[in-house]
């Protein structure tokens, strides 16, 4: 099947197929590309995504001026972000910009990436009055995101929310469906895309739509980013934060815990015969309704429901698989989501929407080692054990800048860059996004998720079970990335308790045995 219009947001490759108009977003151009021949000659180490790659060179090293503004000589070509402006007024607006800038080409602060966590680390850097630069295509978001209402309206976004249900329901078997007394939202891409850019545009930050070729270090303390077509932005740090997929410019710590995929299929549609209540959304529902063997292909992936009744007749409908260590294929989770309909009774009228979602869980944390920095997916910051993270990106944002923001001020790197700070200004940085504290949790999320990777769907079923029965605000905490590590503790405990005998074995076991609860162990021992 052709898919159209594929992009890779925070942790997830979604690829959306509108049957309807699409969303169109809204699109600045860069007017002009200017350059420069330097005054100085400049030393420059290029550091290649795979880190295999290591020269130093200078300014006679270069055939020519063209080459050597491509190694960093180039000046800004970003034009200021504007909303709605027509090509024209963006193109006075760079010239204003270029006027501003005269004598001051070096940003503080590139941030890779447009999807959430990009623009929301670029807009709140601005704001602390970094000079930021935004670079990526520039595309409307694909993805349905959905949230906690209360999450959300935390992170004043709850006008980006287009539907509420006032409850959240789970149904792991025929009997007693779970009630879980939590508000849930649908994100409007849309509203949300728009929000973004509008906190972007009035912290200043400037945009440059194009895509990044590699990040180059030089040995004067900047870094150079290099873009399609000659582009060079020289710049105190960069922030990748373009996905999952950002592996090309950053090294992740090895001997880590291998990648898992959660994996998705959803249609928007109009059917007859919706059996769900529309004013409860459906979280998961792994009741079976595609009854298969169990040597079966379907029988290896256990699945769910999640389904987001829009209306009585009007439902988003999304086969999920939690998570597995090798991706389940999209065909058979849309034959499992059709089956399921079918089984259930829903008369598909009209589809107006599929999304095929492929979002990798787990893995390694990236090397904190390395000049680069990363945030939102890039940075390891998706969820384990349930693939949630725009939410963690957003609500980090402002914390992540603010780090940024003392770390250049503290060390006056606008007028006092020296190659041998930068090392330990980016271990500051990186120790923010990922202190010892925030790496006991992700030990225990991993835990979390080699777990569930073992379990068929009756284990599945009696975990789940377990997990909605410890306090509420345990498992909202767990979910949210918000317990400490001690808090984890205290869930696992309640877990144990709670747990039917032959589970609690089961956790014993795996603490035990399993790779990841020898790390786990060994992570709550570090202080
Ligand atoms: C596009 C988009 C946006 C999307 C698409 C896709 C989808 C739809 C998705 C969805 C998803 C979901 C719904 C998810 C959910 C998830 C969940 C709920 C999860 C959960 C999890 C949990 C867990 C992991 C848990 C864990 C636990 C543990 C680990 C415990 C432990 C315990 C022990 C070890 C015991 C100890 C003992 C003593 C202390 C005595």
């Amino acid at each position: 099947m052709e898919c159209v219009g594929a992009q890779n947001v925070g942790a997830m490759a979604v690829f959306t197929r509108p049957r309807l108009k699409p969303l169109v977003g809204r699109r600045i151009m860069p007017r002009k590309k200017q350059s420069f021949w330097p005054m100085s000659s400049m030393k420059v180490q290029c550091n290649s995504s795979s880190g295999s790659e290591s020269c130093v060179v200078d300014k006679e090293d270069f055939a020519d001026e063209e080459d050597y503004i491509k190694a960093g000589g180039s000046q800004l070509v970003f034009v200021q972000m504007q909303q709605k402006k027509d090509m024209d007024q963006q193109s006075k607006l760079f010239d204003e910009l270029r006027q501003l800038s005269a004598g001051q080409t070096v940003l503080d602060l590139v941030v890779i990436g447009c999807g959430p966590a990009g623009l929301a680390l670029a807009a709140e850097s601005a704001k602390l009055g970094l000079n930021v630069g935004l670079v990526g295509p520039d595309l409307p978001f694909t993805n349905n995101y959905g949230v906690w209402e209360d999450e959300f309206k935390d992170l004043g976004l709850q006008a980006c929310i287009e539907h509420v249900w006032r409850d959240t329901i789970v149904y792991l078997d025929d009997d007693d469906p779970i009630l879980i007394g939590r508000a849930y939202g649908r994100v409007s891409r849309h509203l949300l895309h728009e929000e973004l850019l509008k906190r972007c545009v009035e912290a200043g930050v400037l945009y440059l739509n194009s895509k990044v070729d590699r990040i180059v270090e030089a040995t004067n303390g900047q870094s150079l980013v290099e873009c399609e077509g000659d582009v060079v932005i020289p710049c105190r740090f960069v922030t990748v934060a373009s996905g999952a997929a950002s592996g090309k410019f950053l090294q992740y710590e090895l001997g880590g815990p291998r990648v898992s995929v959660q994996t998705a299929y959803g249609v928007e549609v109009e059917v007859d015969n919706n059996p769900y209540d529309p004013s409860l959304m459906v979280f998961m529902d792994y009741r079976d309704y595609v009854r298969h063997d169990a040597q079966s292909l379907e029988a290896k992936y256990p699945t769910f429901l999640y389904a987001m009744p829009m209306s009585p007749t009007r439902v988003f409908f999304e086969e999920t698989c939690l998570a597995s260590k090798d991706a389940m294929p999209f065909d058979l989770l849309k034959k499992k989501l059709m089956l399921r309909l079918n089984t259930l009774g829903v008369r598909i009228k009209e589809i107006y929407e599929e999304e095929w979602s492929y979002i990798p869980v787990g893995g390694s944390l990236p090397n904190t080692e390395q000049k680069t920095l990363a945030f939102g997916a890039a940075a390891s910051m998706v969820h384990p054990a349930t693939g949630y993270s725009v939410v963690r990106s957003l609500s980090e944002a402002p914390k992540c800048a603010s780090v940024l923001a003392n770390i250049l001020r503290q060390n006056q790197m606008k007028n006092m860059l020296t190659s041998s700070s930068i090392p330990s200004i980016s271990t500051q940085a990186w120790n923010t996004l990922w202190p010892q504290e925030r790496k006991r949790q992700r030990s225990f999320f991993l835990f979390g998720l080699a777990l569930i990777l073992q379990l068929d769907i009756e284990g599945i079923r009696s975990f789940f079970r377990a997990f909605f029965r410890v306090p509420k605000w345990m498992w909202q905490g767990f979910l949210g990335s918000s317990l400490s590590s001690a808090d984890l503790m205290l869930f696992a405990f309640y877990m144990f308790i709670i747990a039917p005998n032959d589970m609690r074995k089961g956790l014993i076991r795996h603490l035990l045995s399993d790779p990841t609860g020898a790390t786990l162990i060994r992570t709550y021992l570090t202080f």
